[in-house]
This record gives C-alpha cells, structure tokens and sequence, in this order.
C-alpha cells in the first residue's frame, strides 16, 4: 500500500519544484499506470516511494513504513518489499540468466536449496525457461526485459515498480511485457508502471494517473477528476 499526503518535492540542487502537494493513495493489489509529459515529477514519485529521495515536505507510507522520517539503514527492509524493473534491463552480462536471477536471492541470503526450487519456477512464469543457460546478449530486448522482471519477482516481494520497462523494446514486445506484469497483478502483486506509451495503457483498461508539471492533473480512480 503507498500513501502520499501532500507531498512536496524541490530538489535542493537547482530549486526545480519536481512534485506540488500530491496526495493519492494506492491500495494492495492494484495496477497503477504512471502517464505525464517529459519532466513532470514520473521519476520523482518513484524514487520517492522507493525511498531514494526524501519528500521536501508531506508524508509517505510505503508497505507500513514512514519513509519521510525512516533512517538510512532500514532503507534495505523497505526495499525488499518491492521488485524494480527499469528501462535499460541492468543484467549482469557475464552471468546466465538463471545466474541473474539467482544472484537477486543470493544477494538476500537464500539458501542454495531454495535457490534450485525457486528460479525455475520464475523463469517458467515470465516463459524463459528454454533460455536459463543463456547469457543476456544472446536475447532479443523483450526477453531482457522479462529477465529483470524475473530478477524482481524472485524474492515475491509485495509490489513491482516499472520504470518505462517497454522504453528499449519494440511495440510488439511491449504488450506482452504489461500483459505479463498483469498476469502477475492477477496473482495479487500491486503493480506501478510508469510509462509514455499511452495506447498501451488505453488497452489495459487500469487506474491511470496521469502528472503534469509535478501535480496530479487526473486519475482515474478519484472522483474529484470526474468531469460531469
Ligand atoms: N536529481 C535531481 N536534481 C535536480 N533536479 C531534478 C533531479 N531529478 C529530476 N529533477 C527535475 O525534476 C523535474 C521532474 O523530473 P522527473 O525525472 O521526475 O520527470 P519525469 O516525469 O520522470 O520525466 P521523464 O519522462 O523525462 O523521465 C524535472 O524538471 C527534472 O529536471
């Protein structure tokens, strides 16, 4: 569950005013479509969620976490809640692609034991399991894609957040990455895409919330953007 109450966000850096007084909430087991022009606050509202930068002023709750006060070292626990996916697949090159996902357990202290029932299972899940032994340069860019999401589903965390994860693959690709990132919401993982591909999202007949100049200017869940 994520919960904005009047979020503001101005980074120090150069005074940009990236996200004005957003409150929205998004309850477990929703797919959410993240939609705005370039530079209107997309990114932001991630990194805010994922705790990667700090709110200027309002409060967050992430999964039962208070991110505006939590410290630096609890930022591991609230990270393993949520499986990231993002645009340029950020795979290890020289592992296969059991290796990468098994790597995401590994990194997290499973044990071999769990390791060997858990991969396959995924690979199957995002239909890689034919490509386990393959390194990511010899996959096309949606079979990279499905990699990172495999790599992000692993530890079955309570939410996936996806950056423009279609932004390097063609159109075609692109439907069968959302559809699977549904499939996966259908098994009751909240999902938060964020995305530029606006027929794409039309298709798939979700919550859109749509950020324009770092303000909500419409979701499709609240009433107060009804227009009679
Ligand atoms: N680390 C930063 N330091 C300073 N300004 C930033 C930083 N990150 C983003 N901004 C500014 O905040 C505003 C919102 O940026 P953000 O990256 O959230 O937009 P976006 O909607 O994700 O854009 P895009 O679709 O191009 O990725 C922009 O004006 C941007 O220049």
């Amino acid at each position: 569950m994520i919960e904005f109450n009047n979020v503001s966000k101005v980074y120090a850096s150069n005074g940009v005013h990236a996200l004005d007084n957003v409150s929205l909430k998004i309850d477990k087991g929703e797919m959410v479509f993240i939609v705005g022009a370039s530079g209107a606050g997309k990114s932001t509202f991630l990194k805010l969620i994922m705790r990667e930068e700090k709110p200027t002023s309002g409060s967050i709750i992430v999964n039962n976490m208070h991110l505006e006060k939590m410290r630096r070292g609890k930022v591991p626990y609230l990270r393993r809640t949520m499986g990231i996916v993002f645009q340029d697949f950020r795979l290890i090159s020289k592992m296969t692609v059991y290796e990468n996902v098994a790597f995401a357990m590994r990194c997290v202290g499973k044990k071999n034991d769990a390791i060997k029932k858990r991969v396959p299972y995924i690979l199957e899940l995002v239909g890689l399991a034919d490509k386990a032994q393959d390194h990511p340069s010899e996959l096309s860019g949606g079979e990279q894609q499905r990699v990172s999401l495999a790599r992000a589903l692993v530890n079955n965390p309570e939410m996936i957040i996806a950056d423009e994860p279609t932004g390097n693959i063609d159109p075609e690709m692109s439907y069968e990455i959302i559809e699977l990132l549904s499939e996966i919401n259908k098994r009751g993982t909240t999902v938060l895409i964020v995305t530029h591909e606006h027929e794409l999202v039309k298709s798939f007949g979700k919550r859109v919330i749509t950020i324009d100049d770092g303000r909500v200017v419409s979701d499709t869940a609240d009433d107060r953007f009804v227009v009679i």
